[in-house]
């Protein structure tokens, strides 16, 4: 056992790094966020994979980019985005129903769970408000594209391409096709986009799509204003939410389903709260208590965006929860840092530290969210948007979706283990990441063989 604190080695020749999970210093990290940057080297691969937006900007450009884009993520924009998504869900049930024709069947279950199913259902209405349809060119062409892009995150070559750039940054300018042609899906949501943008602006919709076109005119009311965000840079940022919340949510979802399978007793506990419950009532559905601690515990096990990269670009103090002991036997209660220092922060070490939460930190045991003292003090958990959860970070670049996520994480949820019972099947699924962690199955990607029971 490390500790909170520790220096790594990096890999070839990099500097060290610091790894991080004192959940103090992480939150001061975070909310010092234009101290503590994302690498600059990574910034010409940032650009041809999700192009110049949030993820990309920094500084006063984040704050900028921030102020537009987070009227579409406010929790009255994401209330109304419900009705859209349960009518996606509803096709999903029946197209499951279908699947198993009344009776037992094992289906792989990656196939079925929205946003990264054979359809684009939900990214298509809460993104675009726009109707993909299973057959639609459109549809095909992002989901095709995608899965490309994704089968090149889970090469040996993208494993090895983020050390080297870390090492020699002119890398990611040299001529080389892969680094400098755009992602695939970049050119197709672009292509869409483009098209979108050349038809009259929905005034009413209350996708992201038309709100950040509302947010990007001057005065949000003028069509022919001057605008605020230019057209490469909104839809950059749909290109941004889209990459940033398509394999997170679907990969979360897939492993709580797995959870559940494994833990029949937490399934049927789940399952009794939500048949008593209005399941037409969204509000209902997302204050129930069971699939509230069901969906924390699913995302403390399961951070799909595994951990995240700082560097320092000036001195500074980080203050510490626990005092670390240095090499030379010094104990400290804050880590003094220089301009050019880089850190690791590991979402997983610090949703599950058995020395935080417990013995049983590594299981799946959604009651200690909600039995009274089962958890630590609130202080001595990690900071977040979604409380004591560290997956979504923290401060001014946390998670803009967060909300959105938590809302299809349940519903979808809901919905399932309401209609059907799942039981595991025995097979090896493995966690791996691709490019956000995921269930595989023998090396393959995207993979969660579940049987699958119709309740009536
Ligand atoms: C379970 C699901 C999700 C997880 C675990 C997750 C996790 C994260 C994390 C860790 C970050 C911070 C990355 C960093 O700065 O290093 C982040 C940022 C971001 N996420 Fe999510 N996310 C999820 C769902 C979503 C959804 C549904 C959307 C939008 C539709 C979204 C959009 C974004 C955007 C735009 C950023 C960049 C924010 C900024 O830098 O200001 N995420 N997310």
């Amino acid at each position: 056992m490390l500790g909170p604190v520790f220096r790594i080695k990096s890999a070839l020749w990099q500097s060290e790094v610091v790894v991080i999970s004192d959940h103090l210093g992480v939150k001061h990290i975070f909310d010092q966020a234009y101290t503590y940057i994302k690498s600059p080297a990574f910034q010409p691969v940032v650009v041809k994979v999700v192009g110049r937006g949030l993820a990309w900007a920094e500084g006063n450009e984040h704050r900028f980019q921030r102020k537009l884009v987070s009227p579409a993520f406010s929790i009255s924009a994401i209330k109304k985005m419900g009705p859209s998504v349960m009518i996606c869900i509803d096709r999903m049930i029946q197209r499951i129903q279908n699947e198993c024709n009344d009776k037992t069947a094992v289906l792989n279950m990656c196939d079925y769970v929205p946003p990264h199913a054979r359809t684009l259902d939900i990214i298509g209405q809460v993104g675009f408000g726009y109707d993909f349809g299973p057959e639609s060119p459109d549809g095909k062409a992002i989901l095709g594209a995608w899965q490309k892009d994704v089968q090149l995150f889970s090469t040996f070559p993208a494993f090895l391409a983020p050390i080297l750039i870390g090492v020699f940054p002119w890398i990611a300018k040299l001529p080389i096709k892969e680094l400098q042609e755009d992602s695939t899906a970049k050119k197709v949501i672009h292509r869409i986009g483009r098209k979108l943008l050349q038809e009259p602006p929905n005034m009413d919709g209350t996708d992201i799509f038309s709100i950040l076109v509302r947010e990007s005119w001057e005065n949000q009311v003028k069509p022919d204003g001057v605008r605020k965000l230019d057209d490469a840079t909104l839809l950059d940022n749909i290109l941004t939410l889209f990459v940033a919340g398509f394999e997170t949510t679907s990969g979360a979802i897939q492993l709580i389903l797995l959870d559940l399978a494994q833990n029949p007793d937490a399934q049927a506990k789940l399952h009794a709260e939500l048949v008593t419950a209005d399941s037409n009532d969204i509000d209902v559905i997302e204050s129930l208590p069971y699939l509230d601690a069901v969906t924390r515990e699913g995302l403390r096990l399961h951070p799909t965006a595994r951990d995240t990269h700082r560097l320092a670009i000036r001195d500074d103090l980080i203050p510490l929860k626990k005092p670390v002991m240095l090499s030379n036997g010094e104990t400290v209660t804050s880590i003094p840092v220089k301009a050019g220092d880089g850190f690791i922060i590991p979402f997983l070490v610090m949703n599950s530290d058995p020395q935080v939460w417990g013995p049983d930190a590594h299981k799946f045991v959604p009651e200690r969210w909600n039995t009274e003292g089962a958890l630590p003090p609130g202080s001595e958990l990690p900071h977040g948007p979604y409380s004591h959860i560290s997956n979504f970070i923290d401060g001014p670049r946390l998670c803009i979706g967060w909300r959105l996520a938590v809302q299809e994480i349940k519903l979808i949820l809901a919905s399932m283990v309401k209609n059907f019972e799942f039981r595991d099947t025995g097979v090896k699924v493995e966690k791996h990441i691709s490019p956000a962690v995921q269930p595989f199955v023998d090396g393959e990607a995207a993979q969660l063989p579940l049987q699958v029971i119709p309740i009536h």
